[in-house]
């Protein structure tokens, strides 16, 4: 079965257990990889036809599959580069004596691909990204572009390695038709420009904020306009300062699904690098998570530091200490350490999960959490 195959039967069954919301999402990324503007055209249409029928399941999930047979007969040509797309060795960015110091730090990623960035305020995450995005100039170390469009000038740099900043810039008129502007110095068609808009639209869930202005719009919106705005271009490198900042949990993982989804894009993949503090979210779409302290860099494929081979968890309970030392004690508890609110518990290599488990399960602790974070960046945090 080919990627576009096993695809397209990821919707069906999407569609099949009624995860509607997930699988509309998805058939749109089958339908983005056909790159076929009759596609587009059905999608669009269903997209309006649905706002306008919101309690239609079945004409949905009919309609639906009835787009994903028309897609199934589009041969898609995957993208098959594997070498990355942009390769950092051993950057070092100071921003003078005795000011801060990033690196040395060595980064290499492939499109399609997502890096987290992550670590508490000051210590180096936009630093890095304006690095990337070659905003900043390098003190040391070599930083290498492989991208597969033919860059002559800044402006073609520009459009394929793209940073979104924090804060965006105010833009004036319609959203759609500050989308359609960015098509426009394309030389396509009006007609190609407005079914590609409106494509992007529907994908980043804007659908129903396409007339609005810029004030009109909240921040996690205004966040979605502008990865809408980059998308239509194209790029092959996203770098994406804090996109979570703002949103509420639910919207955030959400943002990271389709993230994740458009970047994972079969013939037009993006090699996706995203700052964030919202740790468990990131990790869980990243195929690496960086860790910056102090300007220096771990990420979570070495098992470099000290507590690499360590069970490590955290547990927030109502009870007191003692109570849950003593009974974590015969699991070869070496440490607890308690930051207010959550106790973090290292125990040593022998010492599996699912005892720790086992024996809170049996005891008189009141767990109101849990969690298993000794692969996870989190263990930086605490430690
Ligand atoms: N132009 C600059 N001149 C001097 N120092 C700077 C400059 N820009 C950033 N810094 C310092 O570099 C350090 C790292 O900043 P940076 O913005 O990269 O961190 P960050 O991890 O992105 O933080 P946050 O999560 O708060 O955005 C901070 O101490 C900051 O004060």
């Amino acid at each position: 079965m080919t990627k576009s195959e096993q695809r397209i039967k990821d919707v069906h069954n999407f569609l099949e257990n009624n995860d509607l919301v997930l699988g509309y999402r998805k058939l749109m990324d089958c339908a983005m990889d056909t790159q076929n503007m009759t596609i587009y055209k059905a999608v669009i249409e269903l997209t309006d036809w649905k706002e306008k029928h919101p309690d239609d399941n079945k004409g949905l999930i009919s309609r639906s599959k009835s787009i994903l047979e028309q897609i199934s007969k589009f041969p898609i040509d995957e993208y098959a580069n594997d070498s990355s797309v942009v390769v950092g060795k051993n950057l070092i960015k100071s921003y003078g004596k005795n000011r801060f110091a990033l690196g040395p730090v060595s980064i290499g990623i492939k499109k399609g691909q997502v890096y987290g960035l992550v670590g508490e305020n000051g210590n180096g995450k936009t630093t890095l990204l304006r690095l990337l995005a070659k905003e900043l100039r390098l003190n040391q170390g070599t930083l290498d572009y492989n991208l597969d469009s033919e860059i002559n000038n800044e402006y073609d740099l520009r459009t394929r390695l793209v940073y979104i900043p924090q804060r965006t810039k105010k833009w004036y008129g319609s959203l759609k038709d500050n989308l359609k502007f960015v098509l426009s110095n394309y030389g396509i068609s009006p007609e190609e420009n407005e079914t590609r808009v409106l494509m992007m639209i529907a994908r980043l869930g804007l659908w129903n904020y396409k007339h609005l202005k810029w004030r009109e719009l909240s921040s996690g919106y205004k966040m979605r306009f502008e990865l809408a705005r980059t998308l239509l271009r194209q790029p092959e490198i996203l770098l994406l300062d804090e996109p979570l900042a703002n949103l509420d949990v639910l919207a955030q993982q959400v943002i990271l699904e389709d993230l994740k989804s458009i970047c994972n894009s079969l013939n037009n993949p993006i090699a996706l690098i995203l700052s964030s503090q919202q740790l468990y979210e990131v990790e869980k779409v990243s195929d690496k998570v960086i860790f910056l302290k102090n300007g220096k860099y771990t990420d979570n494929s070495e098992n470099t530091d000290e507590t690499s081979n360590s069970l490590i968890i955290e547990i927030e309970t109502n009870s007191e200490r003692d109570a849950l030392k003593t009974s974590l004690a015969h699991l070869n508890l070496e440490k607890l350490v308690f930051n207010g609110g959550i106790y973090i518990a290292y125990f040593n290599s022998e010492t599996t999960f699912a005892s720790v488990l086992e024996v809170l399960g049996k005891s008189n602790i009141e767990v109101v959490y849990t969690r298993n974070i000794s692969k996870s960046t989190r263990r930086f945090f605490v430690s």
